[in-house]
């Protein structure tokens, strides 16, 4: 499907009652109806048990949308699409009225036999619902059927193999869309293009010229409402397992030979394959978890992870995580790439930062010296661009270099922000582009690495909990694992630096 085609299609919001609904689905497909993406061609039934009408729903929706976005009009026209159906699913009887309602509106709306089943829910409904709408002949369509499911995709590499056994019983691997909404950020989707496009650092980017990468995804946040979740989960599986390991993948594959899905998501397992693996006493030396106390953020007094509600007060779980990856092959032998992500800490902000090595003397003035060494930094939230730190002479200076800094504001450019991730990925699941969905092979991949240092943090009590206060940027133990290469952190705000 070309770029510019407006999909059609029935889509069913599993959770539709949700907050992933509420605070993202509506208002992203809301903004993709705005743009004219969607064309008059689509329909919404949202399931969920509470009894709703019609009606209410669309008050539901409208709502939604009002609250997400500043300027939203042209409201009634869109609501007017979106249905609601009150059903359990795990009663094996209602998925019958669910099928005569899609096959109504695929009539009314002329739909072409196209369904989206999106998962907004639980992930233990995921397997049953697959079942369901096989056994019930709701996929049984003549378009085309998706499954888009939500993380988390199982709790260690035996769950996620058995999820996926269930789903692929009504789904082949190539209907199924595995969200990671990471894959959707404009600045993550900006790394192949950073890397791809231009000439000045696909030669650099290797372990001849890259002394270290950092990856960083802090949240100023702690777990909210969450308790429940995130006990069952950490950082480790809650941001490791998908968000910070699909960004190494993009930062470390090899360029694809075509940017198609198959070729991408090829070249990105091959670099999930050769990350070293962890056994035993190495999990010490590679990775740092943390546990946030009580501190102050923004003049606020804010409660230890261990208070917050549906947390245990002896809780072993790591609201943070910082860890060393090797790439052990041709490329990234030798070139430690460091990733780091917490609740709680100083600063929302993920950001990469790709530092260069030091060129062999400095011939510059102060030759007793080092110059600074150059960074790109990619900077994926709350900001959007890139920065390349670079050194030159300063007027009026002289043969004296100086750090100056080039910078790429994305959202500078036309003032627009820049689409939502589940627009994005919305729209990408519509027109059948899989590419910034997560395959099964990265998926197991990314457990099977995971678990073997959550199998030794479950058996292993970390007595220092909490070890970093609220509003910091995690515990010391995550600078020492950098210091002990001779590296440090770079800063997540920007480096004091003149501009060019
Ligand atoms: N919220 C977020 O920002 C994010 C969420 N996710 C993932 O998205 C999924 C949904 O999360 P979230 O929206 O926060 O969850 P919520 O708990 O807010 O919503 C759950 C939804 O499921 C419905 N539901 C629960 N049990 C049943 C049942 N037996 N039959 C039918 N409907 C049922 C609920 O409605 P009712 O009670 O009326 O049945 C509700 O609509 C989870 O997998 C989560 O991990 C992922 C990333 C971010
Ligand atoms: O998937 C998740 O991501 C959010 C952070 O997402 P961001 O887009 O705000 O960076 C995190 O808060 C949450 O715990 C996790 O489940």
């Amino acid at each position: 499907m070309k770029l510019n085609e407006k999909p059609t299609a029935l889509i069913m919001i599993f959770g539709a009652t949700g907050d992933l609904a509420k605070r993202k689905l509506f208002p992203s497909l809301y903004r993709l109806y705005k743009k004219g993406k969607l064309s008059e061609r689509f329909a919404v039934i949202g399931i969920a048990r509470r009894p709703l009408s019609n009606d209410e729903f669309q008050a539901n929706v409208k709502n939604s949308v009002e609250s997400a976005i500043k300027d939203s009009g042209e409201l009634e026209d869109f609501v007017s699409h979106f249905y609601y159906h009150s059903h359990d699913v795990t009663d094996a009887s209602s998925y019958l009225a669910l099928k005569s309602m899609a096959e109504e509106l695929d009539t009314h709306y002329s739909l072409e036999g196209n369904r989206i089943f999106y998962l907004a829910m639980a992930p233990e409904f995921f397997g049953t619902i697959a079942e369901h709408l096989k056994a019930d002949g709701l996929t049984d369509v003549d378009g085309f059927k998706r499954l888009v499911i939500e993380k988390p995709f199982g709790h260690d590499l035996e769950s996620a193999k058995q999820l996926n056994k269930q789903i692929r019983k009504a789904f082949s691997e190539n209907e199924i869309y595995r969200i990671d909404h990471y894959l959707g950020k404009e600045m993550v989707q900006n790394i192949e293009v950073i890397r791809f496009a231009n000439a000045i650092f696909e030669p650099l980017w290797n372990n001849r010229y890259i002394s270290n990468i950092q990856v960083t995804s802090s949240e100023v946040l702690g777990v909210e409402e969450r308790g429940r979740y995130y006990e069952k989960s950490g950082a480790l599986r809650d941001m490791v397992q998908n968000h910070m390991l699909q960004m190494v993948a993009l930062l470390a594959m090899e360029p694809p030979i075509r940017l198609t899905t198959d070729e991408i998501r090829s070249e990105k397992v091959k670099v999930l394959r050769a990350m070293r693996p962890l056994e035993g006493e190495q999990v010490k030396e590679y990775f740092v978890r943390g546990q946030y106390g009580k501190g102050s953020m923004s003049g606020k007094e804010v409660q230890a992870y261990r208070e917050e509600p549906m947390v245990d007060e002896q809780s072993n779980t790591e609201t943070y995580v910082a860890g060393k990856l090797m790439i052990d092959n041709f490329r990234w032998a030798g070139v430690p790439i460091y990733i780091r992500t917490g609740k709680r800490m100083a600063a929302k902000s993920t950001k990469i930062v790709i530092q260069f090595k030091d060129i062999p003397m400095n011939l510059y003035y102060q030759t007793e010296q080092t110059l600074n060494p150059n960074l790109l930094v990619i900077h994926i939230q709350p900001e959007e661009g890139i920065t390349l730190y670079l050194n030159a002479q300063k007027s009026g200076q002289n043969m004296e270099a100086t750090p100056v800094k080039l910078n790429f504001a994305n959202k500078g450019i036309d003032g627009m922000n820049t689409p939502e991730a589940y627009e994005r990925l919305l729209y990408d699941c519509m027109r059948g582009d899989a590419t910034n969905f997560t395959h099964w092979d990265e998926v197991a991949l990314s457990w099977s690495f995971v678990d073997k240092i959550s199998d030794v943090w479950e058996s292993t009590k970390e007595d220092g909990f909490p070890n970093y206060e609220s509003g910091t940027m995690g515990p010391r133990e995550a600078d020492q694992l950098l210091e002990k290469d001779g590296f440090f952190w770079w800063p997540v705000t920007d480096l004091d630096v003149e501009e060019c």
